[in-house]
């Protein structure tokens, strides 16, 4: 199993390119189940969820291609893929491959709209809470969709097609409203999506949806409109910045000292979280294609934080600002909102010196005058990149395990800390 070793102390100067979003490209990917034309994705970043999910779409039927090629091009950090589902082969999507993914359940919007029935189980993904699937199953009911639970398995049926209609979340959800959207793109009617949630990435699948056809307003919005459409086609669209990677780089750079452009990205996307780390005391400045992130030799300020549904401080980068307040100078409060169990870092970044205390589901953490580099294990996908920050700033070498957590979702993390002047390599077993 592959570790990365950390050496600490060197500060970040320098370009960091900002890959596609993973948690746009997943539902664009999905999306292509929708029609029997080509759907083609630019930006698309080089990840482990991203051929995981390549590998469930193949189970369908969906044939894909990569600039292209059927390989990957080595030298590109994202890549454009053609995906195309002329015929859907099996509406089965098995446990053996949704269980490693959580996403994965996502493919039953757009099969049980194409087909009219679908049998997905159910999923896995991130060990970050128990993460139901309730508010799809009410979701689609109310868009006609007969639904049982057999043996793990959530079929559903739907002979007569999509139905139009309303649906109010009880609680905001990013997959349930991706799934929503998709089902009601081909909807006989016009469909009402009340409290969606109105993460960039919801709007980036509909400007898609839309351009393969459907007649979609108000994504990015609590409240979204669909009228049905009978068919899609094909379509170009670009995966948009992945926000969780640019802010997690700029924690690295406040963690780390140092002055790095993020290329390719959009501040718009992560406001409030670059208002954080502006108050904790980090020179966060917009550009024309990007953000330059830079803080020299002051400390760092200790400030507080509740994760919430965008636009609030997402649950994603929580853990990766608790790395960055261990350092701070002071105690931070840290909320989290979202998952019940998304605090799996507080032990290993104790391991590193860290001063954390947990009462429920709030944090608090001292901050200390230094880390101290040791052997840590990765428990999910943004725990494992907290402890590369803190191990950024730790004294010594630190050395994580596990770290197939994340490549799901950080692309050749260690080549672009490394041209900034980290010291952070992978050591392959
Ligand atoms: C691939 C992807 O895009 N993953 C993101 C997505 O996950 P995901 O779409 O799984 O997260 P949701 O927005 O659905 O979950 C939010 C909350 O709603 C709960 N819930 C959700 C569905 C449901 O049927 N019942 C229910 O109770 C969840 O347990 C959680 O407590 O949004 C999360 C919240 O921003 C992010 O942390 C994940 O990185
Ligand atoms: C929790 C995450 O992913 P998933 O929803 O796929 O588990 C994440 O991207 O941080």
């Amino acid at each position: 199993m592959d570790r990365i070793r950390i050496v600490g102390g060197n500060s970040l100067n320098g370009v960091i390119p900002i890959s596609g979003a993973k948690n746009a490209a997943l539902p664009l990917m999905i999306a292509s189940l929708l029609t029997d034309d080509t759907l083609t994705l630019e930006n698309v970043p080089h990840l482990a969820d991203v051929e995981q999910l390549i590998r469930i779409l193949g189970n369908h039927g969906v044939d894909y291609s990569v600039n292209g090629r059927r390989q990957a091009q080595d030298s590109a950090y994202s890549r454009t893929i053609h995906f195309t589902a002329r015929n859907i082969v099996d509406t089965t999507a098995p446990y053996e491959l949704v269980s490693k993914m959580r996403a994965s359940f996502w493919v039953i919007g757009p099969l049980i709209a194409r087909m009219g029935k679908a049998r997905v189980s159910l999923p896995g993904g991130c060990a970050i809470g128990t993460r139901p699937v309730d508010l799809f199953i009410d979701g689609l009911k109310a868009l006609g969709v007969e639904i049982e639970i057999d043996g793990g398995y959530v079929n559903a049926s739907a002979p007569n097609g999509i139905q139009a209609g309303r649906y109010e979340f009880p609680k905001v959800s990013v997959g349930a409203t991706h799934v929503l959207l998709m089902a009601a793109s081909l909807a006989r009617g016009t469909v009402e999506i009340h409290n969606a949630a109105c993460e960039p990435e919801v709007a980036n699948l509909a400007d898609c949806l839309n351009a393969m056809g459907a007649r979609i307003s108000g994504a990015g919005t609590p409240t979204i409109i669909i009228e049905g459409v009978d068919a899609l086609s094909g379509a170009r669209h670009r995966v948009l910045p992945d926000r969780i990677e640019t802010g997690t780089y700029a924690m690295a750079v406040a963690m780390a000292g140092g002055d790095v452009v993020l290329e390719d990205t959009n501040a718009s996307l992560l406001e409030n979280a670059l208002d954080t780390l502006r108050q904790a005391g980090t020179e966060v400045i917009p550009t024309n294609s990007g953000i330059h992130v830079r803080r020299n030799g002051a400390g760092l300020e200790a400030v507080d934080v509740m994760t919430d549904p965008f636009p609030g401080f997402p649950t994603d980068l929580q853990a990766q600002f608790m790395a960055l307040m261990t350092r701070a100078k002071g105690t931070s409060q840290i909320t989290e909102t979202i998952f019940e169990n998304r605090f799996m870092h507080v032990q290993e970044l104790a391991r590193l010196g860290a001063d954390i205390s947990l009462s429920g589901q709030t944090a608090t953490v001292r901050g200390v005058d230094a880390l101290n580099g040791a052997q840590v294990m990765a428990t999910d996908l943004r725990a494992s990149v907290s402890l590369v920050i803190a191990g950024l700033a730790a004294e010594g070498e630190t050395i994580v395990n596990r770290v197939y957590h994340l490549d799901r979702g950080f692309e050749r993390l260690e080549e672009k800390l490394t041209r900034c002047g980290a010291t952070v390599e992978r050591l392959s077993s």
